[in-house]
């Protein structure tokens, strides 16, 4: 592996995240480039990661937002995103955070039931307001990645069953303040399994033809389902092959002639851009095993707890043979583990470790847990 540390962080007080922002620009530059000539227009997913800086530069390479939150929303408008290049999708808005992007007079709701709508159609008339909806269907597609960040499943609580479309749609025409703009899926996260998208442009196709012998026809789609990433070989594949992912969509979704089509994406275009940087503070013997305990933990990168997810370690500062480790935290939780039988360069106390691929779902996902303070950021 071949991330390097500028030298003045060396001494830094860690735990940190270190963000690479000549990466996250390569891969906005290749993620545009496959895009835009295809008539793709993408929506950066804040959940993955709502740093000032990063969303600074995803800004400026003409991206929109996508929101799961106010908060979201509001820091997307914070950041300068144009409200017009905003939607807010999620299963259970409040009613403050839809009047807020009411308010902002946002691109797109994406609703996800009938009870929404119908708050949303109320909470607009309040505001003397027509807003556009798009209607997030449950496609009921496998996307083959980790059972808890699948979405598009009849099991998952996410948006309407497409049995219940038709229903949904004759129940629109008594809303008055609603506009229906198109139509939202999404499938799930980390897909690596390319003939998951193939699938769900072939239910879109589908879904779309029955829509139009209805009469109805959506200037809109918004597909969703994240790009994997390698999270064993970050340096090998720091960019995510972009191509391919539209290209599927390309040969396999009907579009209607001017038909608008999103994606939104989050893990692939931050993932591989930020590391999280922690000192050893003890190397522990047991009967059984040898831990490197480090000063971050769970507290600060949850995925290895949560999902069992593999990140790629690796030891900054020494240069000395492999033995193996188990890569813990300090937090009073025997799940706050990195890494089991890792091989790293033998390691002590004081040496700096690197946890990679931790741009997306790291820093915002961290907790106070244990009472533990917020680690700092680095941006180069
Ligand atoms: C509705 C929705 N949109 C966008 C995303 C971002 O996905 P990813 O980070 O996998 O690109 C997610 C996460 O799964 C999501 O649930
Ligand atoms: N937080 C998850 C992904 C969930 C994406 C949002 N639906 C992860 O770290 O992989």
């Amino acid at each position: 592996m071949s991330f390097r540390l500028p030298a003045d962080l060396l001494d830094r007080p860690t735990p940190f995240y270190f963000y690479d922002l000549a990466l996250l620009d390569r891969t906005l530059t290749a993620l545009q480039q496959a895009a835009r000539p295809r008539g793709f227009q993408v929506h950066y997913a804040l959940k993955a990661n709502a740093n000032a800086p990063i969303l600074d530069l995803i800004r400026q390479h003409g991206l929109g937002a996508d929101c799961v939150s106010g908060g979201e929303v509001q820091r997307a408008l914070d950041a300068g995103f144009a409200p017009d290049h905003v939607v807010f999708a999620g299963v259970g808005k409040s009613d403050a955070e839809i009047n807020l992007a009411l308010a902002a007079d946002i691109w797109c709701f994406n609703a996800e039931s009938v009870e929404e709508l119908t708050v949303l159609n109320e909470l607009a008339g309040a505001q003397n307001r027509r807003t556009r909806v798009a209607l997030r269907v449950n496609p009921n597609v496998d996307a083959y990645t980790h059972p808890h960040i699948t979405t598009g499943l009849d099991a998952n609580k996410f948006g309407i069953s497409l049995s219940d479309l038709g229903g949904v749609i004759e129940q629109l025409e008594n809303l008055p303040n609603l506009e229906l703009v198109g139509l939202h899926t999404h499938v799930g996260s980390q897909i690596t399994n390319l003939t998951v998208f193939e699938k769900l442009s072939q239910k879109l196709n589908e879904l779309q033809t029955w829509l139009e012998d209805r009469g109805h026809h959506l200037p809109h789609l918004n597909l969703g389902g994240g790009l994997g990433i390698d999270y064993h070989q970050p340096d090998q594949h720091s960019v995510p092959d972009f191509e391919q992912y539209f290209r599927t969509f390309e040969q396999h979704l009907q579009r209607r002639p001017n038909q608008q089509v999103h994606v939104e994406l989050g893990r692939s275009i931050v993932a591989q851009c930020g590391s999280l940087v922690s000192r050893v503070l003890y190397v522990k013997h047991s009967q059984q095993r040898r831990f490197a305990i480090l000063d971050a933990g769970m507290t600060e990168l949850i995925r290895p707890a949560l999902y069992g997810s593999y990140h790629a370690i690796q030891n900054l500062t020494s240069q000395l043979p492999a033995q193996d480790y188990d890569v813990v935290g300090p937090i009073c939780e025997s799940s706050d583990t990195f890494g089991r039988q890792v091989l790293l360069p033998e390691t002590r106390r004081g040496d700096l470790l690197a946890i990679r691929s931790a741009g997306a779902y790291g820093e915002v996902m961290s907790s106070g847990y244990n009472l533990r303070e917020k680690a700092g950021a680095e941006y180069r």
